[in-house]
């Protein structure tokens, strides 16, 4: 679990530094222009000093080696291209195309901007570097050329951008193009051989707060004739100090290829990485995370509700797997009619009669019952809303014994539908919905969120779900490869599947259901809603990692024992 920083909150801390006098802003800049060149030798060590001729022979198309690119320039140099922008983004590549040159490399350096208005680290280093080398306009009108490089930097824009690129539109499409060709140096027999591409901190025209592409409808157009793009891509991403918010939001993970986070020396407690082990221990505020001791009653009871015949697979999904993640027992509470069906497919999960809200009532008097879930496949009719009322009723803050309540799919179409049910949402409640979910029961807050984004920093997933979160009074957790869980204190995590924890065959048939399983059986557990959102999404990637391509939504329960297993539970 790592610390997300917002572009606010980033500058914040360099100023800290700089003010306190630990370290000075043209220090950081070299810093952060090393980390690169470093992250560079270490994605590809075939460009690192000494390594030798880079791809070896020269690249051949049906046999003939063009004669203007043989992996290297006639000098055996390495060729870059550095594209910096108008702020410290454009000054942070100046100190690459330094550094670079001073390996050996051949840097042809371009900037967009007025060199005049840089600010006072970035001008440092543009004079730095025009002792070596010289600076060529950027111009959309010639922009520079891509092909036969070894390597492309994109230190155009960082942090700081506020407004869409349109004029830059045409090129971005061609980083974008490098980037969809390959760009690997394992690509050389290809001709012509378009260069892997690096962006410094982030693609640029991508908000570092809300992983969007910042865009007004001028570009869309271009972009739907397909001439122009909204922001660079990049085969790799080397930021500073902590991931943004950014780089896990939305499309920030497609766009940045891979992640490398430089440290860049500030001693701030923002940039903490807490090891898998401490997620397991940050939960167990309750201290009976593990079942040491004590019977099954006492590591948790869970209550599912269930739908009417042939609709019970996805409650039997939740009830498996709040079961497999440690609430010590699970009931599922289905119609009279679906009994049957229940009990021919369940075994440890225990089967109760819960024809109407009345029964529900009843099956509550037994205390031991301190998480319920509702929704997964129960249905939309008068039934499920008044079992709906008395969930939340039975759950409210106060009522003894205390207890959490998991409201997912069904029971947030009921939500959406019935403005009095949603006024009856309290702290231990957690929503679960999934992009069309929440448009119905937040359709406002959905908007703003798909409106384009026109200017930066944009409103993101995380304002969303923390303003869902405030409105409800309980926690949303906001399902997607971005998955932003928040409370109605504005405590907000994501759970992003980007990167190294990349699982698209996560979006499968009953998945969700599962997750609101994961999550009810921690309520159970004692987990506060928060954390239980928080520990259940993660578990629940986790699973799907553990397991790869493949997986149905049967399997992740049946995982958690090699996840937990590898946590050392
Ligand atoms: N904050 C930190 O701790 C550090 C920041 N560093 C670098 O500094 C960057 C942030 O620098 P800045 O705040 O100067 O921001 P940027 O370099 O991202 O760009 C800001 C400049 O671009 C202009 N601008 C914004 N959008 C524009 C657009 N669409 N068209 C034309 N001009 C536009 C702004 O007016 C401003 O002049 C980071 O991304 C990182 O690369 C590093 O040097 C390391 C330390
Ligand atoms: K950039």
């Amino acid at each position: 679990m790592t610390e997300l920083l917002t572009a606010a909150q980033m500058r914040a801390i360099e100023q800290a530094a700089i003010a306190s006098g630990e370290v000075t802003g043209l220090e950081l800049m070299e810093r952060a222009g090393r980390g690169v060149v470093e992250a560079i030798f270490e994605e590809w060590p075939e460009l690192a000093p000494g390594a030798g001729v880079a791809g070896g022979a020269a690249p051949s198309v049906q046999g003939t080696s063009p004669p203007e690119f043989s992996g290297q320039n006639e000098d055996g140099a390495h060729r870059a291209v550095v594209l910096c922008g108008p702020g410290n983004n454009g000054g942070d590549g100046f100190v690459v195309a330094r550094l670079l040159k001073e390996a050996g490399w051949e840097v042809e350096v371009f900037l967009y901007g007025d060199a005049g208005k840089l600010p006072p680290d970035a001008r440092v280093n543009y004079q730095r570097w025009g002792e070596m080398g010289e600076v060529l306009p950027l111009t959309p009108q010639a922009p520079p050329e891509l092909a036969h490089r070894h390597i492309v930097i994109d230190a155009m824009f960082g942090t700081g951008l506020a407004r869409p690129l349109s004029e830059l539109g045409p090129f971005l499409r061609d980083i974008c193009d490098c980037v969809d060709a390959g760009g690997s140096l394992m690509l050389q027999e290809r001709w012509p051989y378009w260069p892997p591409v690096v962006a410094i901190d982030i693609p640029s025209g991508i908000c570092a707060d809300s992983g969007r592409p910042i865009f007004d409808e001028a570009v869309a157009e271009r972009i739907r004739r397909g001439s122009s793009a909204a922001c660079a891509a990049a085969d790799l991403t080397v930021t500073f100090h902590a991931q943004k918010l950014g780089h896990a939001l939305a499309s920030g993970g497609f766009w940045c290829g891979k992640i490398v986070c430089a440290d860049i020396g500030i001693s701030s407690p923002a940039s903490r990485t807490l090891p898998r082990s401490e997620l397991v221990k940050m939960a167990s505020d309750t201290g009976s995370r593990f079942k040491r001791n004590g019977h099954k009653y006492s590591h948790g009871y869970a209550l599912i509700l269930s739908g009417s015949v042939g609709k019970g697979g996805a409650a039997r999904l939740a009830a498996r797997g709040a079961l497999r993640v440690g609430a010590g027992a699970v009931t599922l509470g289905c119609p009279p009619a679906a009994m049957i069906e229940n009990a021919a497919q369940l075994n440890a999960v225990m089967l109760r009669k819960i024809k109407a809200a009345d029964a529900l009532n009843v099956a509550l008097e037994d205390t031991r019952i301190n998480a319920l879930c509702v929704g997964p496949g129960m249905g939309t009719g008068p039934r499920e809303a008044a079992l709906l009322a008395a969930c939340l009723e039975q759950t409210r803050p106060g009522a003894s014994p205390g207890r959490g309540v998991v409201l997912d799919a069904d029971a947030l179409t009921l939500l959406a539908q019935n403005e009095a049910l949603f006024a009856k949402l309290h702290a231990q409640c957690v929503l679960t919905p999934h992009a069309g979910e929440f448009a119905r029961l937040f359709p406002d807050i959905a908007e703003k969120l798909a409106a384009p984004a026109t200017k930066g920093p944009a409103y993101s997933k995380v304002d969303a779900t923390r303003e869902a979160a405030k409105r409800a009074g309980c926690v949303v957790l906001f399902k997607g490869p971005d998955t932003v869980i928040a409370a109605p204190d504005a405590q907000c995590s994501i759970n992003a599947s980007v990167y190294d924890r990349s699982a698209p065959w996560l979006a499968t048939a009953g998945s969700g259901d599962v997750l609101a399983g994961f999550i009810t059986g921690l309520l159970a557990r004692g987990f506060a809603p928060m954390n239980a959102a928080e520990s259940g999404a993660w578990l629940h990637t986790e699973c799907a990692l553990s397991f790869g391509p493949g997986l149905i939504a049967e399997d992740l329960p049946e995982e958690l024992p090699k996840v937990f297993r590898a946590l050392g539970v």
